[in-house]
């Protein structure tokens, strides 16, 4: 079984609640990014000897929070040494309206994927968007690069939509299964 560390940013609980069910699918840990963008003591090693890494971030003004953000600056660290070459990746954010520039957000967590040297999983599920298809649907906002959630800014992070949560569940477990058959 591989090794995955959810890594996650979450100013008021919405993404952190995406993290949980992405988590939950992958049997991964949770590494959460506090509110200086900062990881706890140890933070660092655990994602060292992660086999597979999945970022979370909601998506402020188009892009990562600044404190995902200051997480990603910091990973030069690890970059200059190539300590997250050929790990297996994946990302997600959430945001309040159904486009939102979520598709740009996530680009960004592929991007810093990337430049780790990593193996980026994409979402791999066919989109719900037929007249039938409806919030309750996995895959209703159409993701393809990553998993994307969406829930209204007046709502609360218990209010977002049962496909969307069903979604991270799914995306988390195909995060892991990749990164087990990379392992071998
Ligand atoms: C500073 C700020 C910027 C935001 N920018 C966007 C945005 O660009 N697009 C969008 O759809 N929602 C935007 N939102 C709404 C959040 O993405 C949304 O409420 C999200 O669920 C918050 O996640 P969190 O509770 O994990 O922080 C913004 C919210 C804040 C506070």
């Amino acid at each position: 079984m591989a090794n995955v560390v959810v890594v996650y940013h979450s100013g008021y609980g919405h993404t952190q609640r995406v993290a949980q069910q992405v988590a939950q699918g992958a049997d991964a840990e949770l590494l959460a990014i506090d509110a200086d963008g900062n990881l706890a003591e140890g933070g660092w090693e655990t994602l060292a000897g992660a086999d597979a890494i999945i970022f979370g971030t909601p998506t402020y003004m188009g892009g990562p929070s600044w404190q995902f953000k200051k997480f990603a600056d910091a990973s030069s660290k690890a970059w200059f040494s190539r300590g997250w070459q050929d790990k297996v990746f994946g990302g997600f954010t959430a945001s309040a309206s159904l486009n939102g520039d979520k598709g740009a957000c996530l680009i960004q967590l592929q991007t810093l994927a990337s430049q780790h040297g990593g193996l980026w999983v994409s979402l791999g599920l066919l989109p719900a968007n037929g007249s039938a298809a409806s919030r309750a649907d996995v895959n209703n906002l159409g993701g393809s690069v990553g998993l994307l959630v969406q829930c209204a800014s007046d709502a609360g992070a218990d209010q977002i939509p049962a496909g969307d949560l069903e979604t991270a569940r799914r995306y988390g477990e195909r995060v892991a299964a990749v990164a087990a058959k990379f392992k071998g």
